[in-house]
């Protein structure tokens, strides 16, 4: 005999649909509907027929056809439930405004977020010049970071060359970049293998367009990346940083002081000077370098042999020479090989770590997000909120 208020219902179903529903994840917030007060009234007929009420965030939801396909085969997974229909509506703006104040806070509260004392682990990759291999290594530490169950996102300051969407294979037919969805002034990041990313090259409508932006809208731009961007509980921020000293670096340095960081450099002695300036930098405006990875080092060739193609030490000597002035040594934390398969990754969407994770230049990546992942972060310098009485 069914159970509950309404003629011909029954609650117990409705509370097993209700609990299947706590497993469907909103695509871009990535928490349960449930928490995110998406699903409305909930009822199971006596013949076994389904009806949920679920509420999107906003009108054209880019989200709406998974969200609704997840009710649907959650719904329908409960034992006893025969048909299952789907009634879709939108917030309304209370309900949104709850909404966004909820998972970010109050407006007149809400600050930048990653502070000196947030738990999340942000590591600002830099380079001295372009080319380096930069934005590849930063995009593949952060898949091999979730790779190893980690929630990580990647803030794409890299105003020359914002790659990031194109090697995680987020751009469009015509090589665009997607537009986030705003939730009010919520902006979602998109997801691409498990990664959240936020680019300036989701924000322009050409690529030459940033470029030329001068510091006070670079400092505005990443603020806004920082406050309006809904990040969630995140283990590690990656930025990729532009390379060279320029604004963005003075930025960063100010809104993430407490930022560590890691210099990409090319094995070419050459390249230590420039790379060595942008450590410098780093350390003026008081982050710390954590470490240097050599990135197109040896090409191993069909004979075994390696070809030194841009030289060797470089990654070695530029750790050497930030080190002087640090208590602790700056180490170097892999040399990276030359790859077809890295580059290829790259131009396909499919970072290395995933499509050839026994590539040697991936291993190499894997075993640099290893330490990253199991290095803690470090409490020198943040308050801890402990009082003694
Ligand atoms: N180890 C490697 N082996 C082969 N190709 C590589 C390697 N690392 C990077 N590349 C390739 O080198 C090119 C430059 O890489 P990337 O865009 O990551 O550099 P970057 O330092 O971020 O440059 P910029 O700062 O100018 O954006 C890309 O085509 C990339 O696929």
């Amino acid at each position: 005999m069914p159970e509950g208020g309404s003629r011909g219902t029954d609650a117990g179903l409705a509370e097993a649909v209700r609990a299947a529903l706590s497993r469907v994840l909103d695509p871009e917030i990535r928490r349960p509907i449930t928490e995110l007060d998406m699903v409305g009234s909930v009822s199971v007929d006596d013949l076994g027929t389904a009806t949920v009420a679920v509420k999107l965030t906003i009108v054209g939801c880019p989200a709406a056809d998974t969200i609704e396909r997840d009710v649907r085969a959650a719904t329908a997974s409960v034992p006893g439930v025969t048909t299952v229909v789907v009634d879709v509506s939108v917030m309304t703006k209370e309900e949104r405004a709850a909404l966004t104040e909820r998972l970010r806070g109050s407006r007149a509260a809400r600050r930048p977020q990653f502070g000196p004392d947030s738990l999340t682990q942000v590591y600002a990759v830099t380079s001295g010049k372009g080319g380096v291999g930069k934005s590849t290594l930063t995009a593949n530490l952060a898949v091999a970071l979730a790779q190893r169950g980690l929630a990580v996102g990647i803030l794409d300051a890299d105003v020359y060359g914002f790659s990031i969407p194109g090697i995680l294979g987020l751009l469009d037919a015509s090589g665009a970049a997607p537009r986030p969805t705003r939730v009010d002034d919520m902006i979602l990041p998109p997801v691409a293998h498990e990664v959240k990313i936020i680019s300036i090259g989701m924000f322009v409508d050409s690529p030459s367009a940033a470029v030329a932006w001068r510091g006070p809208m670079l400092h505005r731009t990443i603020q806004q990346f920082l406050t309006d961007v809904y990040w969630g509980d995140l283990d590690v921020l990656l930025l990729d940083l532009p390379p060279g000293t320029g604004d963005v670096a003075i930025t960063v340095g100010q809104l993430l002081s407490h930022a560590e960081v890691v210099v990409v450099t090319t094995p070419q002695p050459a390249a230590a000077d420039v790379a060595e300036r942008s450590g410098t930098v780093a350390r003026q405006t008081g982050q710390r370098v954590i470490g240097v990875i050599e990135n197109m080092a040896g090409l191993a060739q069909p004979d075994g042999t390696i070809l030194d193609l841009f030289g060797s030490g470089g990654g070695a000597e530029v750790a050497r020479r930030l080190s002087v002035g640090q208590d602790d040594p700056v180490p170097l934390l892999a040399s990276i090989p030359l790859s077809v398969s890295l580059r290829a990754g790259g131009d396909a969407g499919i970072p290395i770590v995933l499509s050839d994770p026994d590539d040697p230049a991936a291993q190499a990546i894997r075993a640099v997000a290893g330490r990253l992942a199991t290095r803690g972060r470090s409490l020198a310098g943040r308050r801890l909120g402990v009082t003694i009485s």
